[in-house]
């Protein structure tokens, strides 16, 4: 099959800082793919990387793109490179979403929009919410709790440990004991401070009646520190669920043969090519939460897409939806209209 290629990037500001132990992330950068084929069905992706994840950079996303030629086939999106998961994923979910987009009309025009046809594949979806870090957190969880949320994500490793325990402890205290609780470290704990949080999310749970669940704690140490997450993960009873350990299909595969059984968090948005990602979920199970990149409604719909299809648990999904950018909408349809 030879498909038209086209692509253009974007920049998007998020409606709230985002602060992780990386630091502050106020915009996000990426690319929409538009693939035609001979019949003239339309197929987009989005590739829209986190290279302090560890994915490429959007420069190099974007070399990548412009070296390509306006008529591409099968073969050339199968062969990007391992060292381009974003544009893997962007490309492939494109190649298999030709022919699956809705038509809309846009100024009296008939179009195959970036829109999908589809509402949200997962019908009885439960999502994660984001807190804001910091003590934001305390005012910002029952506004999304009314708007359906269950399950909270919250990131610590951001400010000093004892300032992040006292607002955990009046987060914990505050929090329906329906609710569920995730803390996400992004890595920026040291091995002392991530047997601290630990044995303080322990404690809390003898508690249970009490205090929301505290569902796993994501990424509690660096990347190099693998063995050390294992350890951990075998003295405590709150779960351990790698991010950043697993941010590419290789890096996961690799944790899995290092004995991983634990939460592994996917992101489909980086983690680089879904018929592999697929194959690899198909032949081993794992406990796999999907989370999303802060991507658009177009990598969104992807993403959700390889979620419906691959999680085979009861556990939310990492895509607290509609609030990160401001008019979704009105951005795909001049988008659109510049492709
Ligand atoms: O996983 C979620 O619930 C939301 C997404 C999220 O936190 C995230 C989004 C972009 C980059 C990194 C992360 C992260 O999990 O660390
Ligand atoms: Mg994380």
């Amino acid at each position: 099959m030879i498909y038209t290629f086209k692509f253009r990037p974007y920049r998007r500001r998020f409606v709230r800082t985002v602060s992780t132990s990386h630091g502050k992330w106020d915009i996000r950068d990426g690319i929409i793919v538009r693939l035609t084929d001979e019949s003239g069905r339309v197929g987009w992706g989005e590739i829209a990387p986190i290279s302090w994840f560890g994915s490429e950079t959007i420069e190099q996303a974007l070399d990548f793109c412009r070296q390509l030629p306006a008529e591409i086939t099968d073969e050339t999106i199968f062969s990007i490179p391992d060292e381009l998961p974003a544009c893997q994923f962007g490309f492939e979910s494109a190649q298999e979403g030709v022919g699956r987009w809705g038509n809309g009309e846009i100024g009296g025009t008939n179009v195959q929009w970036p829109m999908p046809n589809a509402p949200c594949p997962m019908p009885h979806a439960q999502f994660s919410a984001l807190l804001p870090a910091g003590e934001a957190a305390l005012n910002q969880w029952e506004s999304l709790w009314q708007q359906g949320y269950r399950t909270f994500k919250w990131k610590i490793g951001v400010d000093a440990i004892a300032n992040e325990l006292k607002i955990f402890e009046l987060l914990a205290r505050t929090l329906p004991a329906i609710s569920k609780l995730r803390l996400d470290a992004n890595g920026g704990l040291n091995y002392e401070e991530a047997n601290l949080w630990l044995w303080t999310c322990d404690n809390l749970q003898a508690n249970r009646e009490l205090n929301p669940e505290i569902e796993f704690i994501e990424q509690p140490l660096p990347v190099e520190q693998f063995p050390g997450m294992l350890e951990l993960s075998m003295c405590y009873g709150t779960a351990i669920a790698l991010d950043e350990s697993v941010a590419t299909l290789k890096q996961l595969i690799a944790c899995y043969q290092q004995g991983w059984r634990g939460i592994f968090v996917i992101k489909p948005g980086i983690i680089g090519s879904p018929s592999r990602l697929r194959k690899f979920c198909q032949e081993n199970q794992i406990e796999a939460v999907f989370s999303s990149v802060f991507e658009s409604a177009i990598g969104r719909q992807a993403a959700l897409q390889l979620a419906a299809e691959l999680s085979q648990n009861h556990r939310a999904i990492g895509f607290g939806i509609d609030h990160f950018f401001e008019q979704e909408h009105t951005w795909l349809q001049s988008l659109w209209k510049t492709l």
